[in-house]
């Protein structure tokens, strides 16, 4: 059977009709393998140069036709080698990238190429990564809609990361061969039955699981994408000696792990005594270059900006916006995991404030290309004890100060001069926001009952499960309005503060859901008194 669609006979449309124009006979193809497939260059459809992924009948020059195995990787190749064989490892050259200002209200016409060394614009400005969208319109909704749909759940590299499998919207000029992935992304969206009916009278409560990933947090998303193109720019750039972050703990875990698996060194600027233990040993373990400083995060921040602008260190903070580019994914997934369905509300917790831009421009980038028909309302949770942006939203969005933040649970967000703050208040003013605090008490009490309804969740989520609460309780936030909260890391990363809070240890709190172990001789009369004590048996 004829693997490659003939190009002359196409006539546009979507890629379906594409195909069926082309070749009728991939109906028939039931192969056992999916395999990707490149189409033909002379498609005057141009889908030409873009990958996409349909079962075929592969006339493969490297397996025996009659083998029952036809198509299946054979055992000495790598799945890169078996994109290799698929001419898939060439970028396509159909959609570019490129950095402009982040200047949303004065266009201009500065821009950059991504593979320049660059972070801010001439006049200081934040960059942003913005895509040519003319040339992503040519593919209609139905088009985008079945490729992503098609590499959910795949081997075939680099379309099993959640991430890659929207390359075309990601880094599309990348070398396949370039990626540096852990098949990241296609996390979790899980439906908060029992928390949301009991706890908020909600039936359509939802939490992105963002921190069931390789290392434990959301920064995965962004961090392939940024050492991806490390990776790439290394092999043109031979200045370059490493990738440098400051961090609260999941930026430095995900840069050290993707890092080590390129072999680049990484170098991580951490606040001394201010991120747990399970952060912590997360670099040390990968091999970082580890320096634990004296100071807070935003000190750190100062000091790694210092650095890499005098050595050549790239730096892998969301100050880059390659990042956000990886993140925004997030975004998309929630959509595609709805069915391109939109929710009504998508509550992210906020420290530096790169992810809620991210989960912003998912969504709008899903909008403009016409698979969804809307954005959801944005909420920003925070840390009362690192609050520069509620107390902004609270001053109407007038002069924004930052503050210096004091110590919370919810450390990987105790930042008080955010490096995106410009991109979240424009995610918040553009998607009718709300930004919203939570006391250390607030917080923990909302992971540990999340906890009792069987997540696990990290501190910060509880800031965001607090957050909706209080919107529930003001009735912002309706009985059946369709809400994600956005768990952003894995709650064994914080056990230290889950254990304190659960032996009451915390001075000053009421741990109102505290389940402490109980204590008992180990003979059965003590063991059922125990039980008697706390089950009501008749025992
Ligand atoms: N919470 C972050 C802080 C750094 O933010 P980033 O967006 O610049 O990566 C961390 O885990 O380090």
């Amino acid at each position: 059977m004829a693997g490659v669609a003939h190009g002359n006979a196409c006539k546009g449309g979507s890629l379906s009709e594409c195909l069926h124009v082309k070749s009728l006979r991939w109906k028939e193809c039931t192969l056992s393998s999916p395999a990707h497939l490149r189409f033909s260059r002379k498609c005057g459809h141009g889908v030409s140069r873009v990958q996409a992924t349909i079962s075929r009948t592969d006339p493969n020059p490297d397996v025996v036709p009659s083998s029952p195995d036809a198509g299946k990787r054979k055992h000495t190749d790598s799945i890169k080698d078996e994109a290799r064989r698929h001419g898939l490892l060439e970028p396509p050259t159909t959609f570019s990238a490129k950095y402009v200002p982040f200047s949303p209200y004065t266009p201009t016409d500065e821009c950059y190429s991504l593979d320049e060394i660059v972070y801010r614009s001439r006049d200081g400005k934040l960059l942003d990564v913005q895509h040519d969208m003319e040339a992503l319109k040519k593919y209609d909704s139905k088009y985008w809609k079945s490729l992503f749909d098609s590499r959910v759940g795949k081997t075939t590299w680099p379309f099993g990361s959640g991430v890659w499998s929207k390359k075309e919207w990601v880094l599309p000029e990348l070398d396949n061969d370039d990626i540096v992935s852990a098949f990241e992304g296609n996390s979790n969206l899980f439906w908060a039955e029992r928390f949301g009916k009991e706890m908020l009278k909600m039936n359509d409560l939802w939490v992105k699981h963002c921190g069931i990933s390789h290392t434990g947090s959301f920064k995965d998303l962004g961090m392939t994408v940024l050492v991806s193109q490390v990776n790439k720019l290394m092999k043109t750039n031979k200045n370059l000696i490493g990738v440098g972050c400051a961090s609260t703990g999941d930026t430095s875990a995900a840069l050290s792990a993707y890092c080590a698996a390129a072999g680049i060194p990484a170098i991580v600027f951490l606040p001394a005594n201010k991120i747990s233990i399970a952060q912590l040993v997360q670099p040390i373990a990968n091999g970082a270059i580890v320096l634990s400083l004296d100071t807070d995060f935003d000190g750190c921040m100062r000091l790694i900006r210092d650095v890499t602008e005098q050595v050549p260190i790239y730096l892998a903070n969301s100050l880059n916006s390659l990042r956000l580019e990886g993140q925004k994914t997030a975004a998309i997934e929630i959509c595609q995991q709805f069915d391109w369905e939109v929710p009504d509300w998508v509550i992210v917790p906020g420290g530096n404030l790169g992810n809620i831009y991210a989960f912003y421009k998912g969504f709008v980038m899903c909008k403009e290309l016409g698979l969804t028909d809307r954005i959801p309302r944005l909420v920003c949770a925070q840390a009362a004890n690192a609050n520069p942006l509620y107390l902004h939203y609270k001053a109407g969005w007038k002069n924004f100060e930052p503050v210096k933040a004091s110590p919370t649970f919810a450390s990987a967000i105790q930042i008080g001069d955010p490096v995106s703050i410009d991109r979240a208040v424009y995610a918040l003013k553009n998607s009718d926001g709300i930004v919203e605090e939570a006391t250390e008490e607030e917080l923990m009490n909302a992971a540990a009952v999340a906890d009792l309804t069987g997540m696990f969740t990290c501190p910060h989520t509880g800031v965001a499960l607090s957050a909706l609460m209080k919107l529930r309780e003001k009735n912002v936030i309706g009985p059946t309005d369709r809400t994600v909260v956005v768990s952003t890391a894995h709650g064994l990363k914080f056990t230290q503060s889950k254990i304190a809070y659960h032996s009451k240890e915390i001075t000053g709190m009421q741990a109102k859901y505290a389940n402490p172990p109980l204590e008992v001789k180990a003979d059965l009369g003590s063991v059922m008194d125990a039980l008697r004590s706390k089950l009501s048996l008749a025992l």
